[in-house]
Formats: C-alpha cells, structure tokens, sequence
C-alpha cells in the first residue's frame, strides 16, 4: 500500500453518503438535513486561540504553547501572500457556482478519494450537513477536465500552486513543532523530501442557507492529519474546549488556522489536543474554506515520540495506512483503539 487513495478504496461508502444536496433548488432545509437546534450555533463567543507571527524568535514556544492549551492557533508573517489566497477562492467559486448537474459529473466515486461530494464525516451522522466539498491530492486535472473540458488549466495551475506553497509552511510549522516537544528531526527524517508526505486539499463551500438555526456546516469532529491548515474569510468555524464550550474562531485577513490533528496528538503523547472543530451556519453569505491536510508517508508508523525517561507511551506504534483505515471505519473511536494506558 502506498498511498491515502489506496486505504479509501478498501473503505466504500453509499453513492447518497457522497451526494450534495442540489442547493440551486432547494428553498427550505428538508428534514433529511434539520439538527436539532443547538445554543451553540448562536453564540456570539469568540475563542482566544493566540495568532502567532511566523518570524518571531520565540515562534516554536508560542505555537507549542498553543498546541498545548487549544489544539490551534492561526498563524500570519507565513510568506504566502494574500492574492493566492483571493486565486484559490475565486477559482473554489468558479467551481462551487457550476449547476449542480455539471458538478456532479465530477462526483467522488464510492471507493475514491477526490472530487466532488458531501464529507468524509457524512456516514457517520443521522443528519447530512449543510456543506459540499472538493477534494484534490497533487493535480486534480482528471476531475477538472470533467468540469470544465476545455477550461480547466487555471484551476489546476491554482490549486498545484496553493499545495506546494502550504506544504512548504507545513515543513516549517512541522520542524517548530519537533523542536518544542525535543523530537529528533532524524526521527521523522521523511519531513521536507518532496512528495513523501500524504496530503490532500479540501474545497469547502457553505451554501446560503433558509433556516442557519437549523443546519450544520460540519459536525464535529478531529482532523487525521498531523496538522492542517485552513483559509477562511467568512466565520463560521468553532472549536470545542473542555470547560469553555463551542467558540469561534475570527477570520483575520491573512491568517491562517492550523490545527492540531490525530497524528500529531498520537506523536505528542497526548500532549497536544487534537481540537474538536465544527463549522456552523453564522453569516447569511456563502461561505468558502480551503483546507490543507499534511500527513506523514502512508507506511511510516507512528508512536508517542520525545518522552522523558519514566513516561510511559499511552499510544502503541501504529502505521498512517492503519491509523486512516480505522478512522474511516470507526471515526470516534480510533483513537481510543490504539490506546495502551
Ligand atoms: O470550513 C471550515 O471552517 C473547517 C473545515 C474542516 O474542518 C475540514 O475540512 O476538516
Ligand atoms: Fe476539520
């Protein structure tokens, strides 16, 4: 095995589990789409994750510090510029605005990986969410060309472009990471060869919607990554606290979110929080992320690193393939299946 695609397609799911609703006609959330009505989706709480300048000598204790206490932080001084982030958007836009029979033509297939299509989460849920995604791992020519046959260059030289840079800023947040928790870099020598990583980007887009009180953008969940990192211009991402509840995370103009995800939760030895993260309906406008999941190489396996001597690892070893097989089957419940203390 050696690849991300290859564990999806041991792990199908239904064709209606992958399917968006056709939000060009739809006037009224359908029962098939209404949660309960939750306090949280209109709160006006804001979170206090830290926003970290990349160029600051101090950076790898802040954005370990945040790790620690949040689970995420948003970074800015990261070197991409703003209008990459205006590019992807306006081509994740072009895409989103399609008719819905045309995006369809690009549908992620049972046992894929990219495309188009409702999360990864959805099967997982009683509710389908209030959402519909793309996915795209390196060039997403294939799909594109299916979309936009003799139209589809711009996206894909945009969105090659995007992975390159945020995987650049992975690296970088990646070593910051290592060095706070005293992790040899040798230990994780795969970090910064190029096309090692497994990594995948998601189009997300939020439709305007009827009844916001009634709907979900994305239900809760942990990401599988080691990190990811997240552009969003319209708020309506929360994160989860123990003690505190659902907060939002402010959009800033050039930041970005990072997020700690399973991996790095698994390799901190449970030091870092691996954030429970949802995403609801707070704006009357269509909203669009675009999110970065940085991964290490499919068959590296991964157990609590750095410990002190006396510490005693609460993860046993466990291989990315593994790891992303198990969260495909049981979501939830993964992490505690690798538990040993
Ligand atoms: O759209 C967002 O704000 C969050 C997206 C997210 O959590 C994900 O794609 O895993
Ligand atoms: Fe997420």
């Amino acid at each position: 095995m050696s690849t991300l695609s290859e564990v999806y397609r041991q792990h199908p799911v239904k064709v209606q589990e992958i399917t968006p609703l056709d939000f060009d006609s739809i006037g009224t959330v359908p029962d098939s789409h209404a949660w309960p009505v939750s306090d949280g989706f209109e709160s006006n709480d804001w979170s206090s994750i830290p926003t970290i300048d990349l160029k600051d000598s101090n950076a790898a204790k802040l954005i370990g510090h945040a790790c620690e206490t949040f689970g995420a932080f948003q970074v800015v001084n990261h070197g991409i510029p703003i209008n990459v982030f205006e590019e992807v958007e306006a081509e994740a836009s072009r895409l989103f605005s399609l008719p819905t029979t045309q995006k369809l033509k690009a549908l992620r297939s049972p046992g894929g990986a990219t495309g188009y299509g409702l999360a990864r989460i959805s099967p997982f849920f009683d509710k389908y969410m209030w959402h519909e995604g793309f996915t795209i791992m390196g060039s997403p020519m294939d799909h594109a060309r299916q979309l936009w046959p003799s139209d589809y260059r711009k996206f894909c030289d945009v969105m090659e472009d995007y992975q390159k840079k945020v995987e650049e800023l992975a690296v970088t947040l990646m070593r910051q990471i290592l060095k706070y928790l005293a992790i040899s870099e040798e230990e994780m020598n795969w970090i910064g060869s190029p096309g090692v990583a497994s990594t995948a980007l998601q189009l997300n887009s939020y439709p305007v919607c009827p009844d916001p009180r009634r709907a979900m953008g994305l239900a809760p969940h942990t990401d599988t990554s080691l990190l990811t990192i997240l552009h969003q211009r319209i708020s309506g991402l929360q994160i989860f606290k123990e003690g505190v509840g659902w907060s939002f995370v402010r959009p800033t103009t050039g930041a970005l979110v990072v997020n700690v995800g399973d991996l790095l939760h698994i390799i901190s030895n449970a030091r870092f929080s691996s954030v429970v993260h949802r995403v609801v309906m707070k704006e009357a406008k269509q909203r669009f992320t675009v999110a970065f999941f940085y991964s290490p190489p499919i068959d590296f396996n991964l157990c609590p690193l750095g410990l002190s001597s006396g510490q005693i690892p609460i993860y046993r070893s466990v291989s990315v393939s593994e790891y992303f097989g198990n969260k495909a089957k049981n979501l939830n419940q993964a992490l505690a299946s690798i538990r040993i203390s």
